[in-house]
């Protein structure tokens, strides 16, 4: 046991170091956990137990994707997760590890501050303070403890959010010029064209985004996220010929379906474009429809985790628009920031329900924070800018109850006009998000066509149906490729239908997934897996290649080249082109019959196939959320298929993925 001056204390029955190395032998932490730990420990010279601890416990949430580790989170009676030993000897006794506070129990995580505060490891910044003199590895605010760096861009991301959303240059126009408020207010009648009863929510989020520099729309699929930004670039574009605006996506995937969004969505705003608003032609047909990935349009420099432009080098731009921003994770979105221009406007669309970022952070979740009304979601316009939109929109636009300046530039979309409102994987998808098992066992009770469930059996290989579905799902472009079809119709073909799992390894994995699938449609005689590349075997790329151009988690297939008849990888560049990698040049790469969900994100597919894993433990557990099975539903247009067991799936309904960030409160200063 050790005590300090303080009121609190660490339990141990163990030395803290022998502790941590059965923790790790549990799986509750990992060898990197426990080595920065002792380093640190050892770099300030301060042997502290409880330090120690705390500093493993950040570095367990940091490799959890958290941005910190509050202190009022850590379980005070088991902070390290151990479990029970199976096998207890004299030797090997039960680990036992607590925090105990003698006094008040509820002074714990300040006690804690008071501790970490004494550290030379920790900097304290005071309000306003930018820079730590002393260049220390730690940060703690507000009850938080962040490695320095992620402080960093938590506080960049939020001090550059609100900054564009307070700046209001475009408010004080529409305020002081009445006759272009009402030419802004008569393009949007002419655009959005009341047709129902009730408020049009896309126009709002349309006034929203022409009202404002920062402006974010938030809506699940298929709400008209894309199709209300091509309305405002079109607005924005017919004011401001001269504009320069670029699109933006995580993935290349999701860059290549925002074009394809934009395009559609061009097109289909042409035929509306009749009588009086013909004039807006011009500036349509000016919306550029090529979109990039983040990292291209940053410049990325091999090997460097830093980009061509930044602060110092800014992009050149007026406005950008980011898609799918709920997989922007904070690091990329502090680089991002920090490389837009001073008075460019910034337009982030997403869905906040959807699994956060693959790397740490959920910061669309965050910015979403502030309209999350108990179980509901209400909007947080302050007087001034609900009598704004409301002059804007032509109907009365009430106000929120909330006065931060985020609330201005936010809007959430929530019709889908992809799934009627009673169509099976719509109905599925809100029963998930809003966590109501029993909802959700109604809906698969009233067995919906576009809704199949596999019951899970003792093992994949016995799962005939199944099986036989996912065959019979990748028919098409199997059968297509043993024709020597034109590549990119291959392709098309192939993204009509994907397996989805919770994760990679195990036979319910990826991996195993992967295997099973091959052989299937190998004994229907669908592939030759005669040897490593195989005309049809899709492939998934696991890390970046600068030189071909390739990224994490870009998908292409191996097929002839029609010229010479080799075997080629052939992958749809962004902009719809392909191009073809000579196999044995691939970075390393997978099959991608099955992919995990994180993946899938930014992708859709007509029909997808979920299959949950039937005993899930540990790591796996936390795994299988809400947000997982939403995304992995939403993914899917017209039929969703899962294969599991109730108990599983309704886990997975119940469990929240919740991410420790300061971010929501620092830009919802009354969270
Ligand atoms: N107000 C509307 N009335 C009728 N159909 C609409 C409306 N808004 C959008 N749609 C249609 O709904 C479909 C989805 O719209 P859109 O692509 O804009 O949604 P989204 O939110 O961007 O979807 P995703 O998140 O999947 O990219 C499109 O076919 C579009 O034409």
């Amino acid at each position: 046991m050790s005590t300090y001056n303080l009121d609190i204390a660490l339990h141990t029955n163990l030395p803290l170091t022998e502790l941590l190395k059965v923790a790790e032998q549990q799986g509750v932490i990992t060898a990197l956990d426990r080595h920065f730990a002792i380093e640190l420990c050892e770099l300030s010279n301060e042997p502290n137990e409880l330090l120690q601890l705390l500093l493993t416990l950040l570095s367990k949430q940091l490799s959890s994707q958290h941005s910190c580790l509050p202190l009022q989170h850590i379980e005070f009676a088991n902070p390290l997760g151990l479990r029970p030993q199976a096998t207890i000897t004299e030797d090997a006794p039960a680990p036992y590890c607590a925090i105990a506070c003698q006094s008040d129990v509820a002074t714990a995580p300040q006690q804690l501050a008071t501790l970490l505060a004494q550290s030379s490891l920790v900097w304290c910044p005071n309000l306003g303070e930018e820079e730590d003199p002393l260049n220390r590895p730690l940060v703690l605010e507000q009850q938080r403890l962040y490695l320095r760096r992620y402080w960093r861009y938590e506080k960049s991301v939020a001090d550059r959010l609100l900054s564009l959303a307070t700046d209001s240059d475009i408010a004080v126009q529409l305020d002081g010029e009445p006759r272009f408020m009402q030419q802004v207010s008569a393009l949007l009648d002419g655009l959005f064209p009341n047709h129902a009863t009730d408020i049009d929510w896309q126009k709002i989020a349309a006034a929203t985004t022409l009202s404002r520099n920062l402006s974010v729309i938030t809506g699940g699929p298929g709400t008209g996220k894309t199709t209300t930004v091509t309305k405002v670039l079109l607005l924005l574009m017919h004011l401001q010929p001269a504009l320069r605006l670029r699109l933006v996506a995580p993935t290349g995937k999701a860059a290549a379906r925002l074009s394809e969004s934009i395009k559609g969505s061009k097109a289909r705003l042409q035929a509306e474009l009749t009588g009086e608003l013909e004039s807006l032609l011009p500036a349509l047909h000016a919306i550029p429809e090529e979109a990039a990935t983040i990292h291209r349009l940053l410049g990325v420099i091999p090997d460097d985790s830093r980009f061509r432009h930044h602060q110092n080098n800014p992009l050149v731009l007026d406005l950008l628009i980011v898609d799918e921003a709920s997989m922007v994770d904070l690091p990329l979105m502090a680089k991002l920031l920090d490389a837009l221009p001073e008075k460019a406007r910034l337009i982030l669309l997403g869905d906040q329900d959807q699994l956060a970022s693959v790397e740490a952070g959920a910061v669309l979740a965050d910015i979403c924070h502030g309209l999350r009304d108990g179980h509901q979601w209400r909007m947080q316009y302050s007087h001034q800018q609900s009598s704004r939109l409301s002059q804007l929109c032509g109907v009365k636009i009430p106000a929120g109850t909330r006065s931060e300046p985020l609330g201005d530039s936010l809007c959430m979309l929530r019709h889908s006009h992809r799934f009627k409102d009673d169509a099976g994987i719509g109905v599925l998808a809100a029963a998930v998000n809003n966590g109501t098992v029993n909802k959700a066992k109604e809906v698969w009770a009233k067995q919906y066509p576009e809704l199949t469930w596999f019951e899970q059996q003792s093992s994949i290989t016995a799962e005939r149906a199944l099986l036989k579905h996912c065959v019979e799902q990748y028919r098409p472009y199997l059968a297509l490729a043993q024709q020597q079809a034109e590549p990119h119709q291959v392709l098309r073909a192939y993204n009509q239908f994907r397996v989805l799992s919770a994760m990679r390894t195990g036979e319910y994995g990826v991996d195993g997934l992967n295997l099973i699938i091959t052989r299937q449609l190998a004994q229907a005689k669908l592939i030759v897996p005669s040897q490593e590349f195989y005309s049809g075997r899709p492939i998934i790329i696991r890390s970046n290649d600068y030189n071909l151009g390739l990224f994490n988690g870009d998908i292409g297939i191996i097929l002839q080249d029609p010229s010479n008849q080799r075997l080629m990888a052939w992958f749809e560049r962004a902009d719809g082109s392909m191009m073809k990698v000579l196999p044995a040049r691939l970075p390393s790469h997978d099959s991608c019959f099955a992919m995990t969900v994180h993946k899938s994100q930014g992708s859709e597919f007509a029909a997808v196939t979920m299959i949950l894993p039937p005993n899930p433990r540990g790591a796996q557990m936390q795994l299988l959320c809400r947000e997982l099975l939403y995304t992995a539903i939403t993914r899917a247009k017209t039929h969703f298929s899962c294969s599991g067991t109730e108990p599983v799936f309704n886990l997975a309904v119940k469990q929240l993925t919740l991410r420790a960030s300061g971010l929501a409160s620092r830009l919802w200063s009354s969270h």
